[in-house]
């Protein structure tokens, strides 16, 4: 009734009303009764007679509006459940106005549950507790029942006896036994759903429907704020992995975690620390640094792995409190002070003293990373256990180099997630391998390369995991192939970012990025494509020689896919890394700060990296590489013609004539065929950082599309053929030796094989075979010469369907002769990956 109705009527009327209105309430009360009696059996005995029975469980399904009850309840004497008059303030407000959900679904859960807590409840305390939680239920399920929240929660009011709770949750627990005994065998479904998301650089919010229980465990989170300006509440991002584990305790909710958390263990993010505690603490610390009123600012930054540098301004109380600490040291040089790590909290609570020095903390991630550090007993960090490979192929871990084992430890103690970047070379397919086949039990695997290089891996399994059988390798070739039919999956980054819609993101448990800088740009494509597998994968493997080329922010997304809770934001690492700053059409991260501590940061946790030069004695001086390309995607045209000359040099010859002179037609078809895919992986190769490195190639059409590549994208090259005078040899040499920015070397095999110095590369790629080994090798001293320094890669690209199945296993032949008679002491085969290679097509 509108008030302006209500003042149109007389006394008498209104009275009149009143009293219809009071009989008509107590035929319902009694009629409600009857019925609670007819479904439940009479009450327990224990309800207040005072009472009316409609403020019972039951009378959530009565539609019930009277102000009279209203008035009759809040006469009631209020029991005090323990607390909870505390929160009955803003917070309790804040339960109800997250409501939103359907109500029914969230009570069949949480009824029960709660009730059998309450039954093994002994302490006064304990009970009141759980009451909290079961009479915000009663109050939704009144709610719900009445079609009217606002009309519901009046009616109960804030204060409701203990025995009336019992009860209604009896009751409640009763109505929905029904339905939940059709579940009782299945997982219950998750009823409520919500998501994390950032709310703040330091805080994050919950978004998400009302449910009794996630309201406690948001209670229960000391840095918990409710808005209520958005209604929801939000917490400081330490207790998230706390939040996060009391959410996974309740069996009815579902929270989307925070983005870039989604892989956080939430045990692992603080069980490292042999304090869980103590790294809470820490972790306090990196809150509420900020002074406003602070005139003298500084910041905290890692120098090694077991002190700290505080930089900040002059001030006379710094300094005071700078000497009170066991461990202080300062730096004649640099100026600054540092101090062990153990002394950090000490010294950062005595800074948080002085009000007008505000010293920013160091980044979470270093927390985390070296928490061990930060406890006083603890004198080092612990070494890098000896992983157990008795499950993998043995023909795999002995092959392995020392250095290169080290690297599947460092792998398995950081439970697979790790950047391998090891330099060009080292073997990181091997150890990568290694480390998938140690959690096999988690297959399918999926392998993600640059396209170019998609069957070396499929060569490299086969090659060093015989006991995975070659027809569970399913190299992805085009957009209908499917994603995940084999054990083993290797997709390109290409073909992944137009087939990732097809794939359930939860389909990988392990994954191998090769490449991995490719990822570097979070907007491309071929990331957007890659990154919820990644968040999604237990173990992350990425490969790189070269992580980042120019800029520290390059790397974000690869640490992003190995800690996602490192940096959960990009703007945290801008601006602690990439020496963020704001201008005026927004913010500039392509700088670089705090390099050391970003360095100390990601060898310890993330990314282990061998230099060339580190593990020099344990490396052959040649390295050879069978790279397996494709003829994929070649024009129908030319596609025939390798076909026809395929068929030819298949069929029976008279004569040796005959199928040389086949073999050569079918040489010149394998040119054509093979160029797309040698151009690409000489782009893949820029790509990947690689500078400078020489190319050989015999026939002149590969040659000129090459060096038409290298033009048309900018890059320095230099062709040395047939019609290169000797004094432009010289000089194009000279060029390439001396040249400080990438330079590619497109040599003829036949032409440019000898005489020549290039040795400032170490890497040789022959886009062609040749059939006289003895050419090939004195190409390969090109670089392998007086004056290198390094252990030379050589790659050679072959395809599968061409001359080059003849053409191998012919320079093999050759290379045993000559070296069985001693004038050869390099066997091609040896080390190459030549065995799997044979086969035709
Ligand atoms: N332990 C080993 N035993 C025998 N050969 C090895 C071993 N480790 C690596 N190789 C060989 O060395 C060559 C280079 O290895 P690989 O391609 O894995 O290096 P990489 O680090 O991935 O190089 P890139 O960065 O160029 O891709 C390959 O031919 C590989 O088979």
């Amino acid at each position: 009734m509108t008030p302006a109705m209500s003042d149109c009527l007389t006394d008498e009327q209104q009275r009149r009303i009143e009293e219809n209105r009071q009989r008509a309430l107590a035929r319902r009360a009694e009629r409600l009764a009857q019925s609670q009696q007819k479904h439940y059996g009479p009450p327990t005995g224990q309800s207040d007679p005072c009472v009316p029975a409609q403020s019972k469980g039951p009378a959530i399904g009565s539609g019930a509006n009277p102000p009279k009850l209203l008035k009759q309840t809040a006469s009631l004497p209020q029991t005090n459940v323990g607390g909870h008059s505390a929160l009955q303030g803003t917070e309790e407000k804040a339960s109800r106005e997250t409501l939103q959900a359907p109500w029914a679904s969230q009570i069949k859960g949480n009824g029960i549950s709660k009730l059998n807590a309450l039954n093994k409840m002994d302490s006064k305390e304990e009970s009141s507790t759980a009451l909290n939680s079961i009479e915000t239920k009663t109050e939704m399920a009144a709610q719900e029942a009445a079609g009217s929240g606002t009309q519901a929660t009046k009616f109960y009011g804030t204060g409701v006896k203990l025995k009336e709770i019992v009860l209604s949750s009896e009751q409640i627990s009763a109505t929905i036994k029904d339905n939940a005994s059709t579940m009782a065998t299945k997982k219950p479904a998750c009823l409520v759903k919500g998501k994390c998301v950032a709310h703040t650089s330091e805080r994050f919010r919950v978004e998400v429907s009302y449910n009794a229980d996630l309201i406690m465990v948001f209670k229960s989170m000391s840095s918990r704020n409710y808005d209520p300006a958005t209604k929801m509440w939000n917490f400081n991002l330490e207790d998230y992995t706390n939040l996060m584990e009391e959410v996974n305790k309740l069996p009815f909710v579902a929270l989307t975690p925070l983005e870039g958390m989604e892989n956080v263990d939430v045990k692992a993010a603080v069980g490292k620390s042999r304090d869980a505690a103590a790294l809470g603490a820490l972790l306090k610390l990196c809150s509420n640094w900020q002074k406003p009123g602070a005139t003298t600012r500084g910041h905290c930054v890692l120098v090694s792995r077991t002190r700290f540098e505080v930089e900040v301004g002059y001030q006379v109380d710094v300094i005071a409190a700078f000497k009170q600490i066991r461990s202080k040291s300062y730096d004649m040089k640099t100026r600054k002070w540092n101090f062990l790590l153990e002394d950090y909290k000490e010294l950062m609570e005595t800074l948080s003293r002085i009000p007008a020095v505000e010293v920013e903390p160091l980044p979470r991630a270093v927390l985390q990373t070296f928490s061990p550090q930060f406890e006083r007993s603890v004198s080092s960090l612990p070494e890098i256990p000896e992983a157990d490979l008795s499950s993998v192929d043995s023909s795999l871990t002995r092959s392995l180099m020392p250095f290169q084992r080290e690297g599947v430890n460092f792998a398995i103690s950081r439970e697979g997630r790790l950047l391998l970047a090891d330099d060009m070379g080292l073997g990181k397919t091997v150890q990568a391998i290694c480390i998938a086949a140690y959690y096999k039990k988690e297959w399918p695997l999926l392998i993600v390369a640059p396209s170019s290089v998609r069957f070396t891996w499929a060569e490299a399994f086969r090659r060093w995991l015989p006991s995975v059988n070659a027809d569970r390798i399913n190299v992805i070739v085009k957009g209908k192939d499917s994603l995940s039919s084999g054990l083993i999956n290797i997709i390109s980054y290409d073909l992944l970012s137009k087939m990732d819609k097809q794939l359930p993101a939860t389909s990988f448990r392990i994954l191998i990025i090769d490449e991995s800088h490719f990822l570097k740009n979070m907007k491309t494509a071929r990331c957007k494509a890659a990154l919820p597998l990644l968040k999604v994968a237990k173990r992350v493997i990425l490969l790189s020689g070269t992580p980042a080329m120019s800029r520290p922010a390059e790397l974000y997304t690869q640490i992003l896919a190995v800690r996602p809770s490192f940096f959960p934001r990009f703007h945290e690492f801008g601006a602690r890394y990439c020496d963020a700053k704001q201008l005026p059409w927004g913010w500039d991260y392509s700088g670089s700060s705090n390099l050391g501590e970003l360095r100390l940061l990601l060898e310890e946790s993330v990314m282990l990296r061998r230099l060339k030069s580190d593990v020099l004695s344990q490396l052959p001086a040649k390295q050879r590489k069978v790279v397996t390309v494709t003829t994929d995607g070649i024009a129908a045209r030319a596609k025939a013609a390798l076909a026809a000359a395929a068929k030819e040099m298949a069929k029976g010859h008279r004569n040796k004539q005959q199928e040389k002179e086949a073999l050569l037609i079918f040489y010149n078809r394998t040119a054509e065929a093979k160029i797309r895919a040698i151009v690409e992986y000489v782009i893949d190769l820029l790509e990947s950082g690689r500078e400078k490195f020489l190319v050989f190639a015999h026939h002149k059409l590969v040659l000129d599309s090459l060096t038409k590549e290298l033009g048309d994208k900018g890059i320095s090259y230099i062709r040395i053929d047939g019609s290169t005078s000797s004094a432009d040899r010289q000089s194009l040499c000279q060029h390439f030796q001396y040249s400080t920015k990438s330079c590619v070397a497109v040599l003829s095999i036949t032409a440019a094989n000898m005489g020549l110095t290039l040795s400032s590369a170490d890497l040789v790629v022959f886009a062609e075979l040749f059939w006289n080994p003895g050419v090939l090798i004195q190409a390969e001293d090109r670089v392998h010469r007086i004056g290198q320094t390094s252990s030379v890669n050589i790659h050679y690209l072959v395809a599968k369907g061409t001359a080059d199945d003849y053409l191998w296993p012919m320079i093999q032949g050759k290379m045993n002769v000559l070296e069985q008679a001693g004038l050869s002491e390099a066997n091609l085969s040896e080390n190459a990956e030549s065995a799997s290679f044979c086969c035709k097509v």
